[in-house]
């Protein structure tokens, strides 16, 4: 009779609960405090109690602790610097959704050699969370695999449902019980209507399969998450941060009749995927915001201590720092300068 199951596992391995885990890199007062103090600025930027801009930067993936925390200790003063016009969330993204295949991102495989030590993957995330929130910085993460929230999410202040994700329940369900908002992304053809279904799924009580914090399978129960909101990204057909788009997007959300913000990823599909591109965007989000102040309520860059991506090369000492191993970024010092002038330029 087993011969009928498992039939394409190659192996099982049990994997610490969440309790041991965030026993092994328990959140500390400082990062507790920054995290929700993240979460609680993002509600209210997002529903338009605080008027600065929310600006998600970072990488596009975290391969290195000793990169992200460079990155995040540049960010940390330039969030002092332009605190009284934008708040700046850091991008600390560890799971990579692929189109295909390729490295799928740090708790997959933390050694970037496809030896998939994915508990250790998971410890390390935490510990890079847990020092950037001790900066002072919200966070934010794209959660890809939904066991990965009862790991990480105490340290999370912001998290994505990716554009391959949005349309998918499992997706939906897991966001409902998200403690944080979640910014869901238009699907990878374009479409706003997917993630519009999204927010309002994800609004609603929800029960599926999960796992407590012992890391028992379990039914779980949610509330709903109310601060769900729309990030767009562009889609096969092209960019949609222009004014059209966005005017397009928020007679959708009112003829829903629902309150959703709407949030513009420079990146991706919006910037076909030039990092330079990010830059021309950003602009004409600011000048957008100039003209009808309260419509787009944030926006997202990729962004990196050097410019550009690299393949990962067969012997990894041969890594250039700070440099992307997935898609392009800008480098800091463009990135910094773009923040100034976007923060000078809000009325
Ligand atoms: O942001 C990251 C990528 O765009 C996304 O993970 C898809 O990557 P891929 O098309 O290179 O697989
Ligand atoms: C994968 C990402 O974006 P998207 O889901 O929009 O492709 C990302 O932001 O890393």
């Amino acid at each position: 009779m087993s011969d009928l199951n498992n039939i394409h596992i190659a192996k099982i391995t049990p994997l610490s609960a969440p309790a041991v885990i965030r026993e092994t890199v328990p959140v500390t007062d400082e990062a507790a405090k920054a995290i929700q103090n993240g979460r609680d600025t993002i509600v209210k930027i997002l529903n338009g109690e605080d008027k600065r801009l929310m600006v998600i930067t970072g990488p596009c993936s975290i391969h290195s602790k000793e990169i992200a925390l460079d990155y995040a200790t540049r960010l940390t003063e330039l969030q002092k610097e332009l605190n009284d016009k934008i708040f700046i969330v850091m991008r600390v993204y560890f799971e990579k959704p692929r189109t295909i295949g390729g490295w799928k991102g740090l708790i997959n495989d933390p050694h970037i050699n496809n030896s998939y030590a994915i508990e250790e993957g998971v410890v390390l995330g935490r510990e890079i969370l847990r020092e950037i929130a001790t900066l002072g910085l919200a966070t934010a993460t794209e959660f890809l695999d939904p066991i990965v929230p009862q790991y990480l999410s105490d340290l999370v202040s912001w998290a994505a449902i990716g554009a391959r994700t949005t349309e998918s329940q499992t997706h939906r369900e897991m966001a409902s019980g998200l403690s944080m908002p979640v910014g869901f992304k238009n699907s990878t053809d374009g479409s706003f209507e997917v993630a519009l279904n999204a927010i309002q799924s994800s609004r609603l009580p929800q029960h599926f399969l999960g796992i407590d914090a012992n890391g028992r399978s379990s039914v779980v129960s949610t509330t709903g998450n109310p601060h769900g909101h729309l990030v767009l990204r562009g889609g096969h057909d092209g960019p949609n941060y222009d004014a059209a788009s966005i005017a397009q997007c928020v007679d959708a959300i009112k003829d829903r009749g629902i309150d959703a913000a709407i949030v513009v990823d420079c990146s991706h599909a919006n910037s076909s995927k030039d990092h330079n591109k990010q830059i021309p965007v950003l602009k004409d989000i600011i000048a957008q915001i100039n003209e009808t102040p309260g419509k787009i309520k944030g926006v997202m860059l990729e962004s990196n201590i050097g410019e550009g991506n690299q393949s990962i090369p067969p012997n990894l000492r041969d890594l250039k720092y700070g440099v992307s191993i997935t898609d392009k970024c800008l480098d800091w010092d463009r990135t910094a300068e773009l923040l100034r002038t976007a923060a000078a330029e809000l009325a």
